[in-house]
């Protein structure tokens, strides 16, 4: 269940602003070499810059006016070869940091995927997939122009108003305070702007994300949408989150649009303060008018960076945002890590016992509803177990706490005698062999497919497993054999060859544990017995817990659990249970009798 449904918008904890950018930065710093001579490039190009109107004036009044046309081609020739240096400067500068930001984006991108992988399912849970996707893609494009104009803006801009002040200061400190005494009210309009700035795009970018999960989930679900028919709905919907997203941006928009007119309005009023002090000044005879002018020039050389270092600014709180979702999924810890002291569980038989277990998926929350209650069994190795009961009862639950999915409350879970909090995940979860009804399909070649059971397997392991579960017979007919490229969770393939191909997956990964949620539903008469006669495969000589659906699974299971009401209600052998005459063979009696099909599957088990 996703907490955070596209109707919702997402929580974020709040991370400060300066902890943010720091880390943010701090991705520069193993670039400190390349942005050093990015920042060479961009003192030689700020200083043709200002050499070019130089040549400007002495090409008029000094070749032009002493008709020497030698000395303007040789001054023609140098102004050239300046620029060429220019333009290259540029480029070398655009083309290194460009490579910087995408290098540090690709870190930013890998950190949070590989993180996401070491996350809990209750992280999984709350969110829907959609907004973890603009997480990992949106946001951290976003990043981009930050970083670069971190290097190009910030620091030649903060470098020239610190000397601009310096050399106004020297020149006359009065003027200067005059010049510069807009400042306060500047830093008093930028702080409140960027602090309704920053809620406004955090909540543009948590609307983005409301609308990213509403296409994923429209996209996954577009069968149901189609077949029911409810694409007005659906497109309804998604308008009115369009509409919100607009709406979210155009706020933005706004409020950012206040830092630049803030600044034009210091600017003015900063000069027009220049001009009076320094009239009265000239009135005064303490200032000569050349001063005064050369401060007009001046006031202009603070304002234009300042200018800049606002957008920049701006700039930063648009995607300050951005770069706190990402920080905040990377500081997300994952609910289930190996404890201090884990040993690596031996390779195992596959008894499994639960002692005293319970269990609710919301612990610690007013709604805390207990799934499981006190619940205890052993299972010796090689048994098959039928979990049965209706739905809802926590089968599911049972089979996601043996491989440790989730965390219990009270009690332990052993295998082998291991209680699995005191092993390592990997070592557990490598002995187990999980199958759910789902049975994903990656987009690759069957063969990649099958090889994610056992990534290093050999061609002669593959092929048995497909063969032990009757997969390699229909594999081989398929255009290109086990190199047939899969479509994206299996579309082209029947539900049941899906399954066979999953089937093998699991059987090459040859796991002591087997986890197996059987489908429900209906596949062709050939292909069911294939999948029955796979799944027999797959259960032999391996402790098993079948979520079954099958009548001939569950006629042949070792011993029936009958769940519901937290825990089991009555367990045994299918006949044992049929004779007892109890939950079971009600169960029995109510759901699969009247209903038992020709090919031996009960039509809801649940
Ligand atoms: N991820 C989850 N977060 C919160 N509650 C959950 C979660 N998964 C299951 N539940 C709740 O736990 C209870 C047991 O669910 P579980 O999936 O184990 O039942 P089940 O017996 O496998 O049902 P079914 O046969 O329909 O699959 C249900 O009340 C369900 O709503």
């Amino acid at each position: 269940m996703a907490v955070n449904s596209f109707r919702e918008d997402e929580r974020l904890e709040g991370i400060g602003k300066a902890q943010t950018l720091r880390r943010l930065f701090s991705y520069m710093l193993q670039y400190k070499l390349q942005i050093f001579g990015v920042l060479i490039c961009m003192l030689i190009t700020v200083g043709i810059t200002l050499i070019n109107p130089l040549m400007i004036e002495a090409a008029i009044d000094v070749y032009i006016a002493g008709r020497d046309m030698q000395g303007l081609a040789r001054l023609a020739v140098l102004a050239a070869a300046l620029n060429i240096i220019f333009i290259i400067m540029v480029k070398v500068r655009m083309y290194v940091m460009a490579k910087i930001s995408n290098q540090i984006l690709l870190e930013i991108r890998q950190e949070l995927y590989e993180h996401i992988q070491t996350l809990s399912f209750s992280f999984f849970d709350s969110r829907p997939t959609g907004k973890i996707l603009a997480r990992i893609i949106g946001d951290v494009n976003s990043l981009k122009n930050v970083l670069v104009n971190a290097v190009t803006t910030l620091i030649p801009d903060f470098i020239t108003i610190c000397g601009v002040v310096v050399i106004m200061v020297v020149k006359d400190w009065r003027l200067a305070l005059a010049s510069l005494s807009s400042i306060p009210l500047m830093a008093a309009a930028i702080w409140l702007i960027q602090k309704y700035s920053h809620e406004s795009w955090q909540i543009f970018r948590k609307k983005g994300s409301n609308l990213n999960a509403y296409v994923h989930e429209g996209i996954a679900g577009m069968n149901v949408v189609q077949s029911f028919h409810a694409q007005h709905e659906t497109q309804d919907i998604f308008a009115g989150l369009v509409k919100e997203h607009e709406q979210a941006f155009i706020r933005s928009a706004r409020v950012a649009d206040l830092f630049g007119s803030s600044v034009d309005f210091c600017w003015g009023i900063g000069a027009m303060i220049l001009y009076w002090v320094g009239i009265q000044m000239i009135g005064a005879e303490y200032v000569s008018v050349g001063l005064l002018v050369a401060f007009g020039t001046y006031i202009n050389m603070f304002w234009n960076p300042v200018m800049n270092l606002s957008n920049f600014y701006n700039q930063v709180i648009t995607n300050l945002t951005a770069a706190e979702r990402i920080f905040d999924i990377l500081d997300t810890e994952p609910d289930i890590v190996d404890g201090a002291k884990v040993q690596e569980l031996p390779e195992i038989e596959g008894r499994v016992e639960f002692e005293g277990v319970s269990f609710t998926y919301d612990a610690g929350t007013p709604a805390e509803t207990k799934v499981l209650e006190e619940v205890s069994f052993l299972i010796e190795p090689g048994e098959t177990i039928a979990l049965v009961g209706p739905t809802g009862a926590g089968k599911t639950t049972i089979v996601n706490l043996i491989s440790r999915f989730y965390e219990i409350q009270k009690g332990r879970i052993l295998v082998d005698g291991y209680d699995i909090q005191n092993v390592s995940l990997e070592s557990l979860r490598r002995q187990m062999g999980v199958m759910t009804q789902e049975n994903f399909i990656f987009q690759g070649t069957v063969r990649e497919n099958i090889l994610y059971g056992k990534m290093d397997a050999a061609e002669e392991e593959l092929v048995a497993a497909a063969k032990a579960v009757n997969a390699h017979e229909f594999i081989l007919k398929m255009e290109k054999g086990y190199d047939t490229v899969l479509k994206e969770r299996g579309a082209g393939l029947s539900i049941g060859q899906r399954q066979l191909i999953a089937f093998a997956r699991t059987m090459v990964s040859m796991p002591k544990i087997l986890i197996l949620d059987e489908a429900t539903s209906s596949i062709d008469t050939h292909t069911e017995l294939l999948v029955q006669q796979g799944i027999e495969a797959l259960l032999k000589g391996r402790t098993s817990f079948v979520i079954a659906h099958r009548l001939s699974t569950i006629q042949k299971a070792d011993r029936i659990f009958v769940i519901d009401q937290g825990g089991i209600l009555e367990q045994g052998s299918p006949l044992e249970l049929m004779e007892k005459k109890g939950h079971y063979y009600q169960l029995y009696m109510a759901q699969f009798k009247g209903i038992e099909r020709t090919d031996g599957r009960a039509g809801n088990t649940q």
